[in-house]
C-alpha cells in the first residue's frame, strides 16, 4: 500500500497555458441534486467551478434553477425532467459526475443506465452518492461503460453496491468485488478516514492518510466529487489525477482545521483556486 505525499499534486497540477481559453480547461455535465437535495447539487458544481472547468453544465430538478443561479452564476442549467436533453448533452462534455443529492426513483435509475451505456472511451464518468443505490440491483452495467470510470462510495454506499458489509470491506475483499464489476478503467475512491485508492485489475492501493474530523459534515463528499471532476476535465486522464484531487480535499481542509474546529463544505471549496496555484507547476 503506497501513501499519497504533496509530490501528487506537483506532479498533476499544472500552470494555464497563456495561449487558452474556456475550451481548453474541459467540459462537464454534472448530473445532481433533487427538490430535498439542491445543496449537494450546488457544493459539487460551485467545487467543479472554483477547481477551473472551462465550462460547467447541472442538470437538476427545476425548482433549484434559482437557487444555483444565485449561488453559481458561472454554472449553466439542464432540467432533469427532460432527459433527452441531458443525454444529448452528455455526449458534448469531457467529463460526466452522477449521484449527489439525486432521488432514489425509478427515472434517475433509467438516466444513470442510459449514461453510462452512452458514455465514449474519450470521457471519464464519476459516479456519487445516489448513483449507488441506484446502481446497487445492476452493478453489472458498469463493466459495459467505455469511459473511464471512478467510483466514490463511503463504506456504507460501497456495502450497496457490493454487499460486503464494512467489517467485511477488506482490500482484498474491495479488489475482488471492484474487478467483478467494473471495466479495466476504473479507479475506486473508497472514502472514509482514512480514504484508500483502488485501480481495476491491477494490484496497487493507494492511501490517502490525510483529513481531519472537522470534515465530517454533509456536503463534504459532493464537494470531493466536484473537484474530481474539475481535476479530471483538466488535467491528464490518470489514476494520479484522481488521487490528486482526494489529496487536495483533505489538505484545504487541514489547513483550514488549523484554526478552526469544523470545516464547512464551503470553505473548502472558496480555497481550491488558492491551493492549486500553490501547487501549480510550469509544463
Ligand atoms: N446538503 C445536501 O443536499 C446534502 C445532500 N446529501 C446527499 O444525500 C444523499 C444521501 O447521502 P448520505 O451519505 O447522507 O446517506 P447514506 O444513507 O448513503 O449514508 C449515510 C450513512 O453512512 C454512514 N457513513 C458515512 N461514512 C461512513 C464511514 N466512513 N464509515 C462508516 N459509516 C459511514 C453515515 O454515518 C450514515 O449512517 C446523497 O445523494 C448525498 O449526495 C448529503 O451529501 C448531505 C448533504
Ligand atoms: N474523520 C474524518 N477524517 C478524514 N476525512 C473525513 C472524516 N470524515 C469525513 N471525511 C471525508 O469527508 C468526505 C465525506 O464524504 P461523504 O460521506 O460522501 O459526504 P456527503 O455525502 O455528506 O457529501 C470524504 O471524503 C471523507 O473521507
Ligand atoms: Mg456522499
Amino acid at each position: 500500500m503506497e501513501k499519497l505525499t504533496e509530490n501528487i499534486l506537483t506532479r498533476v497540477i499544472t500552470r494555464r497555458p497563456l495561449k487558452s481559453h474556456k475550451g481548453t480547461f474541459g467540459k462537464v455535465l454534472l448530473v445532481a441534486g433533487s427538490a430535498e437535495l439542491t445543496g449537494a447539487a450546488i457544493l459539487s458544481t460551485m467545487a467543479c467551478v472554483y477547481t477551473g472547468a472551462g465550462l460547467v453544465t447541472l442538470a437538476t430538478a427545476r425548482v433549484n434553477f434559482n437557487a444555483v443561479h444565485t449561488r453559481i452564476p458561472e454554472a449553466m442549467v439542464l432540467d432533469l425532467d427532460q432527459p433527452q436533453q441531458v443525454l444529448k448533452m452528455a455526449t458534448q462534455v469531457d467529463v460526466l459526475a452522477v449521484g449527489p443529492g439525486l432521488a432514489a426513483t425509478a427515472a434517475s435509475r433509467n438516466l444513470i443506465q442510459k449514461l453510462i451505456l452512452q458514455a465514449q472511451p474519450q470521457q471519464q464518468l464519476i459516479i456519487d452518492a445516489t448513483a449507488f443505490t441506484l446502481l446497487a440491483e445492476k452493478p453489472q452495467v458498469l463493466s459495459q461503460c467505455a469511459a473511464s470510470v471512478v467510483l466514490t462510495p463511503h463504506p456504507v454506499e460501497w456495502q450497496r453496491l457490493t454487499g460486503l458489509k464494512i467489517n467485511q470491506q477488506t482490500a482484498s475483499a474491495n479488489q475482488r468485488a471492484l474487478d467483478s464489476f467494473s471495466n479495466d478503467q476504473t479507479i475506486l475512491v473508497l472514502k472514509g478516514a482514512p480514504t484508500h485508492l483502488y485501480l481495476s485489475q491491477r494490484a496497487a492501493i493507494y492511501i490517502n492518510t490525510l483529513g481531519t474530523p472537522a470534515m465530517a459534515t454533509g456536503g463534504m463528499g459532493d464537494t470531493l466529487t466536484g473537484i474530481l471532476a474539475g481535476f479530471t476535465a483538466q488535467f491528464e486522464h490518470h489514476w494520479a489525477t484522481a488521487a490528486a484531487a482526494v489529496y487536495l480535499h483533505s489538505w484545504l481542509a487541514e489547513q483550514l482545521a488549523l484554526t478552526s474546529y469544523v470545516v464547512l463544505p464551503t470553505q473548502v471549496i472558496q480555497k481550491i483556486p488558492w491551493g492549486m496555484q500553490k501547487f501549480a507547476q510550469r509544463d
